[in-house]
């Protein structure tokens, strides 16, 4: 398979209790081709180690390893997923310069037969154009089900990335592609941002988040104060849509918590307000899948980026997979 990278056995290491007490030993390392239908809940842990979007949006490149930091430091932490639970690392898709279109149309394939078998996917990333070959391997699971069902996108990000991508797709055109995608295709554009800083979107961005009916909430009320209010945000737009879809865009959290990224967020939100909305989202039972963006270990310090988003996906994984 071009653009694939299959697991390396080499990233999950760390303490040893030979009764499953750590992540690195529940986990199978399974290449895609070899993924079983799943007979019980299994979650797929899929990596897309590209930062060529980060790089043609004038970024700081480094986030082609960020789904190995990821997938290193989640193997250190513990296991509490219930012994029938099945955990895969399927490895990652790669990328080149050239030919990143190449690499999210593999992406889609890859999230659709995830999805076909029953697993529940968690993408790791790599720049965030990864949503919009993430958005599409969701779509043609679901359009082969002919139930035309509906996909609501929630992102966590500091930003719309909703720029136009008249001369070249990137890592901040995913959501403005997929707009036009729906567009032509004569279905709604269902699109909820969390965490939208305004010293980070210019004028043009707002009208287009305006013009597409975006809803968002700013990175200033973004805040547990105003828990009660996201909280109906959230419940309004999953009411409306079968199927929810959640990227979580590590730079929105802010710098403190969140140094390993392109574009750092000082003023970035806090990982309790994330949880609290990933608890909620949860609750309705319409999460298909999910991934995290824009990882950079070049920039991180200390690991505690990685540590973060495998935080995340600890809370992910035990929460859908009812542990
Ligand atoms: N995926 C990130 N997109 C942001 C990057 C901002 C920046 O580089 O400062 C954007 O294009 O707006
Ligand atoms: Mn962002
Ligand atoms: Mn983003």
């Amino acid at each position: 398979m071009k653009h694939y990278e299959p697991p390396k056995k080499s990233l999950w290491t760390g303490r040893i209790s030979n009764k499953w007490l750590y992540l690195h030993e529940k986990v199978h390392c399974t290449p895609l081709t070899e993924i079983p239908e799943a007979q019980k809940k299994s979650i797929a842990l899929l990596g897309y180690a590209c930062d060529a979007g980060v790089h043609r949006n004038q970024g700081r490149v480094g986030a082609v390893d960020g789904p190995d930091a990821i997938k290193s430091s989640f193997g250190k932490m513990p296991n509490h997923l219930a012994s029938h639970v099945l955990l895969h690392d399927v490895g990652s898709i790669t990328c080149t310069n050239s030919d990143m279109e190449a690499s999210q149309n593999q992406l889609a394939e890859a999230v659709a037969s995830l999805l076909e078998k029953k697993q529940f996917p968690i993408v790791l990333g790599g720049g965030h154009d990864m949503a919009y070959g993430h958005y599409y391997g969701i779509k043609k699971y679901l359009d082969a089900k002919k139930e035309g069902q509906t996909i609501g996108i929630i992102n966590f990000d500091a930003h719309f990335d909703l720029r136009k991508n008249t001369e070249q797709s990137n890592s901040g055109t995913p959501f403005y592609q997929i707009a036009q995608d729906c567009q032509e295709e004569g279905i709604d554009f269902n699109y909820l941002c969390l965490g939208i800083r305004k010293d980070a979107n210019d004028r043009n961005l707002f009208q287009t988040a305006k013009d597409l009916n975006v809803i968002y909430v700013m990175a200033e009320t973004f805040q547990t104060t105003f828990l009660q209010e996201i909280t109906t945000f959230i419940n309004a737009f999953t009411k409306n849509v079968d199927h929810v879809y959640v990227t979580i865009d590590l730079d929105g959290f802010s710098s403190a918590f969140a140094p390993g990224v392109s574009a750092a967020s000082p003023m970035g939100f806090t990982p309790h307000i994330v949880l609290e909305c990933l608890k909620t989202i949860m609750s309705t039972g319409k999460l298909i899948s999910l991934d995290i963006a824009e990882m950079n270990p070049k920039y991180d310090i200390d690991g505690q980026t990685a540590k973060l988003a495998a935080s995340l996906v600890h809370h992910v994984a035990h929460t859908v997979s009812g542990s």
